[in-house]
């Protein structure tokens, strides 16, 4: 295949997961003419292996949770059951709804030709595509890497004889197993360590580090793993899978032996332990385009590669790996490429939400880093925020960080909703809004935003108490009441 006057394609973009779809759409968009090749239907690790079925199934583990949860509220629900295979079906059916969206018509639609084979560089400007149909080369002016990563499985002994469970392979489990060691406690072991407990499977977590989401505020670590135990998660953290036994009858199933000497038997073992940039094969070297120590490719600040005209976007490089950080790096990709502008990403204090009960949602500068950076940290604790209150959620926080100006350069959120809550913050730092004109703002009462409001507004509130502030307004308050009795 071919630009149709057999020119190079302006743009060939190599993966279509969110990264390579944005990059494919807004070059089409602007009017070039791209070609988008893909190793599999496209829609990439959000679509088929990540956000969608994680958060679908973490739907489903919410329901059962409320369900037990009611009599709290005063309404008791007896017997909650789960039917693991359709808890599997609502799963995939919400994958199905949302893939069309994604599909090789729906690009065309949009001006994006989609060849499905593999892509492999073969010298500049020109790629070799191993499809269906056989190895087809095509030509590029510029060409995109946006290949993603894959679930990384530790070097552990015994572990791939019990074939462990990914996030690559987890969805396609047509009912839930019994027992799940998770092993490793980031976003991934968090969420669906504590969405698979809920559902009733026997939930040991274990996490090498010290703590749950080392990449987090530690208190919202603390929280989480306190709300994982209640959800009878059985976190053990600080121990290093040492070795698994297979068992011998039941294929999958298995016994960890961990660093502290305890040993976990299980029917399943789900391995979250990070993801590595999926360069395999590619041909890089072909074209000069070069990686880093983690084999992540190297971009400059506008995703230019060490290659001319070679560029790459989302997981595939060292930026964080986030879908909205992928959407963001493809239509940047794709105006620099084909426009030839100058945009620049800026991946330091991405907003991410971690989709545990609670939720944990962070922007900008970190709210455990701030303290000796001449920033401050004003904290709501939600036993003081109405909403929380109501919904018998007071455990989380809210957290603004504040510079010398007044300004939000950071913010955290622990609880129910805490993501949602996170779309007013990421446009208060983006923005540099200050806290006086957050508190300005009036908030609809009682939401869990109310809790940024009252954050800031108390804040606001102190400061009128103090220096020279205080002083001017009780010499309003005087005067005025001179006036007033004067007549
Ligand atoms: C369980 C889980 C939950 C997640 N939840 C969230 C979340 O809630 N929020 C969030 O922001 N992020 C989440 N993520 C992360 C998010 O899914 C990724 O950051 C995002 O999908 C990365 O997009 P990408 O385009 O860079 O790569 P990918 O989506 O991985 O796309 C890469 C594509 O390239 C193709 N490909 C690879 N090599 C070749 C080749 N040689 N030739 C042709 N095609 C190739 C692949 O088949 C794939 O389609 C989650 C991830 C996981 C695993
Ligand atoms: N809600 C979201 O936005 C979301 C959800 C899921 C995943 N993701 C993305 O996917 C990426 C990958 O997630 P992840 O959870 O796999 O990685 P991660 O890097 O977030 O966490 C991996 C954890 O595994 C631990 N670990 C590593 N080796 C271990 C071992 N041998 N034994 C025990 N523990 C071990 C690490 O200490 C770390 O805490 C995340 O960085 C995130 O960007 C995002």
């Amino acid at each position: 295949m071919t630009a149709p006057d057999g020119a190079p394609w302006d743009l060939l973009v190599v993966g279509g997961g969110t990264a390579g779809l944005l990059a494919a759409r807004t070059a089409a968009r602007f009017g070039a003419r791209v070609l988008l090749v893909d190793d599999a239907q496209p829609g990439g690790d959000c679509l088929w292996t990540g956000c969608v079925p994680s958060k679908s199934l973490l739907a489903a583990a919410e329901v059962a949770a409320t369900a037990r949860d009611g009599a709290r509220f005063g309404v008791r629900v007896d017997g909650v059951a789960v039917d693991g295979p359709a808890v599997l079906r609502h799963v995939l059916a919400a994958r199905a709804a949302i893939a069309p969206h994604d599909s090789a018509e729906a690009l065309r639609a949009d001006g994006v030709q989609v060849r499905r084979g593999r892509a492999r560089f073969l010298a500049p400007g020109l790629v070799a595509v191993d499809g269906p149909d056989g190895v087809r080369e095509e030509r590029y002016h510029h060409a995109v890497v946006a290949t993603g990563a894959d679930p990384a499985v530790p070097p552990v002994p015994g572990l791939r004889d019990v074939t462990p469970l990914t996030t690559a392979t987890l969805w396609s489990l047509t009912d839930l197993p019994s027992s799940v060691a998770v092993v490793g406690g980031g976003a991934i072991g968090c969420e669906l360590g504590q969405a698979l407990a809920r559902l009733g499977v026997a939930v040991t977590l274990v996490e090498q580090g010290d703590r749950l989401l080392a990449k987090e505020d530690p208190d919202a670590s603390a929280l989480v793993r306190a709300a994982l135990e209640r959800d009878g998660v059985d976190v053990r953290v600080g121990a290093a899978v040492e070795r698994v036994d297979a068992d011998p009858d039941r294929a999958g199933a298995g016994t960890l032996l961990l660093g502290d000497g305890a040993s976990v038997a299980v029917d399943r073992v789900l391995v979250a332990v990070g993801r590595r940039p999926a360069t395999a094969g590619l041909g890089l070297d072909a074209v000069g385009v070069a990686v880093d120590e983690h084999g992540h490719v190297v971009v400059d600040e506008r995703l230019r590669t060490t290659a001319p005209r070679v560029w790459a976007a989302g997981d595939v490089t060292g930026h964080p790996q986030f879908t909205h950080t992928a959407g963001a790096h493809g239509s940047t990709v794709a105006a620099n490429a084909v426009l030839g502008l100058r945009r620049r990403v800026d991946s330091s204090g991405e907003p991410r939400v971690t989709f545990t009960d609670p939720e944990v949602a962070a922007v900008g500068v970190g709210t455990d880093v701030a303290a000796g950076r001449g920033l401050r940290v004003v904290t709501r604790r939600h036993d003081s925020v109405d909403r929380a209150v109501t919904q018998g959620r007071t455990e989380g926080w809210t957290r603004l960080v504040v510079d010398r100006r007044g300004r939000v350069v950071g913010a955290g959120v622990v609880g129910p909703r805490a993501g949602e809550t996170l779309g007013e913050l990421s446009l208060a730092v983006a923005e540099g809004v200050t806290l006086r004109r957050l508190a300005g703002v009036t908030h609809a009462y009682p939401t869990w935003n109310d809790g940024i409001w009252t954050a800031a507004s108390d804040d606001r509130f102190a400061s009128l108490g103090r220096g020279v502030v205080a002083r001017v307004l009780r010499l309003l308050v005087r005067l005025r009441r001179r006036a007033a009795s004067r007549g």
